[in-house]
């Protein structure tokens, strides 16, 4: 039986690494186990560590219920897990093994809430680090109960901070700094407001609520790293035959990295991220960033993801170099997206080369059905803004979003099945899409309701348009021809 990852398998210097990690006091709480947060904020933590800058450990807990098995294992591996970078670097091929050693503690927040809560009195917490998905970061009314965990991941942040405030009896040196890393625009002042809004629902005093305000930082910031996660079992075995040991937690990632941070370069004494020679910027003003990152990468992988699978092609380097495909995405990109954002054209056209030589990366495999999870949110914030730049401009629509708005439409033409929500690819291979379950819920009924009334295409797609909860709005009004447009698409792709 082959060993799994724990101190026992370090070499002597790792070895000495984990001994300095066990003398090391917790001063990040990191909320969420997932793949990219351990490909990233974690790998930087590790690196300011393996260069004697920074002292710190890190607890981590689960955002849900469903993340406890990762947590388990984690501490079950002595909070160890390796990552292996892979890809390209000024044309030189490298791959990089890395034990990643910064949690100090690994719990489940739901059976250990006192542990969690306790957290708040350390003296040595000094950030809250987290990625909980666009889903986690949300404001949803929840009762409070006395000892009982909270939900939601900005609820929890608001009890912890409560618990801090009482502790330290609102000594306005003991506020934290929040550093999500949601792929949400404006994600702290999101953060913050939620804080506030949960405050608000279960009385907190007026007190907290300005020391919340004036003596915590909220930090809005912008992530960027392609990580994949555990590879292929074939993949995963050599390494591990290869290592001696294997490890449930493996993840992967490309070199580059990039984290844009709004705020004060002097909060490096809390975080030596530059100092440890990392991409990482302390910036005023975050919106350009954010726009070129979320519109240009996020939009391109949410145009290729629907219509890679419906056409039976597994990952983004198979769907760049595909000629329709890749072509299909360049042209939309550059002809439809960069025309779209309010910053200077050649700029993004050199961030567009750099993102496809990044997508045609030889050494990862990024599965489209991983990006294709919660496309519905996706495809609102990531690829829709750029569609409505042109509709809301009184422009005609240009065909490469259509394009993409029509093959998330047939991606979604889906069933209501015992294990979920089930689609059929052109080719008619079944898969099951992963999204919002009362949204998946509303597009199966409109589905249903035009097999059984054999509607034609273009009224499903009329009432599929109309569905503003999932879009923001109702997308055809004031496009009387979308739906024809986009129902032509789907019956020349079904030919
Ligand atoms: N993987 C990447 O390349 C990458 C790069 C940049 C940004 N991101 C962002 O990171 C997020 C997570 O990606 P990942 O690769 O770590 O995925 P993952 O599946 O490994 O982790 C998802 C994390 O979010 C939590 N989560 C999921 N749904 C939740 C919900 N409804 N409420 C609270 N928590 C929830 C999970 O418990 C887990 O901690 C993505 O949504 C994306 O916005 C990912
Ligand atoms: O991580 P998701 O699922 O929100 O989105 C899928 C990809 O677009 C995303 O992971 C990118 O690879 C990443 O944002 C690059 O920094």
């Amino acid at each position: 039986m082959t060993t799994i990852m724990s101190r026992k398998v370090l070499h002597a210097e790792q070895a000495a690494a984990g001994v300095r990690l066990a003398n090391s006091k917790v001063k990040v709480l990191q909320i969420g186990e997932g793949n990219f947060l351990r490909g990233f904020v974690d790998w930087m933590l590790h690196e300011c560590r393996k260069q004697g800058l920074y002292d710190g450990a890190v607890a981590v807990t689960q955002p849900r219920p469903g993340g406890k098995p990762k947590i388990d294992a984690l501490a079950e591996q002595d909070g160890l897990y390796t990552l292996v970078i892979r890809g390209l670097e000024r044309g030189e091929r490298v791959e990089r093994t890395e034990v990643i050693q910064v949690f100090g503690q690994a719990f489940d927040p739901y059976s250990n809430w006192n542990a969690f809560l306790s957290l708040a009195e350390s003296p040595d917490l000094e950030v809250v680090v987290s990625n909980t998905t666009e889903a986690g970061l949300v404001y949803r009314p929840e009762a409070l109960v006395e000892g009982q965990p909270i939900q939601s991941y900005p609820g929890k942040l608001t009890q912890l901070l409560y618990r801090r405030f009482t502790y330290f009896s609102g000594d306005p040196g003991r506020g934290l700094v929040c550093l999500p890393c949601e792929l949400l625009e404006r994600n702290g002042d999101e953060l913050r407001d939620c804080v506030l809004r949960y405050s608000g629902d279960w009385g907190y005093p007026e007190a907290f609520k300005q020391w919340v305000r004036e003596h915590n930082r909220f930090l809005n910031s912008l992530v960027d790293r392609i990580v994949t996660g555990y590879p292929d079992a074939a993949q995963a075995d050599a390494w591990f035959s290869e290592w001696g040991y294997s490890d449930p937690m493996l993840t992967t990632a490309e070199p580059y990295h990039f984290w844009a941070i709004e705020a004060e370069p002097e909060l490096e004494r809390l975080l030596p991220l530059r100092a440890a020679g990392l991409n990482v910027h302390w910036v005023e003003d975050l919106k350009p960033y954010q726009l070129r990152k979320v519109r240009i990468l996020n939009g391109a992988h949410t145009l290729m993801t629907p219509l890679g699978l419906l056409h039976g092609i597994p990952q983004v380097r198979e769907a760049m170099e595909h000629p329709a495909l890749g072509r299909l995405v360049r042209d939309t990109v550059e002809k439809e997206i960069i025309p779209s954002l309010p910053i200077a054209a050649e700029e993004l056209a050199s961030y567009a080369e750099a993102v496809y030589e990044r997508f045609l990366n030889p050494y990862i495999f990024h599965r489209l059905a991983d990006i294709a999870m919660n496309s519905l949110s996706k495809f609102k914030v990531r690829l829709l803004p750029s569609l409505l730049h042109y509709a809301d401009g009184g422009q005609s629509l240009p065909q490469g979003l259509l394009q993409g708005l029509a093959g998330l439409l047939r991606y979604y033409k889906i069933e209501r099945v015992d294990e979920g929500f089930k689609g059929y690819t052109l080719a008619g291979e079944s898969y099951m899409v992963r999204d919002d379950a009362s949204q998946l819920d509303a597009i199966a009924a409109v589905w249903s309701e035009a097999k059984s009334g054999s509607w034609p295409l273009e009224q499903t797609v009329a009432r599929l348009l109309g569905l503003g909860d999932i879009w923001g709005r109702d997308l055809a009004a004031g496009q009387p021809k979308l739906a024809a447009q986009l129902a032509e698409i789907i019956d020349e792709m079904e030919a």
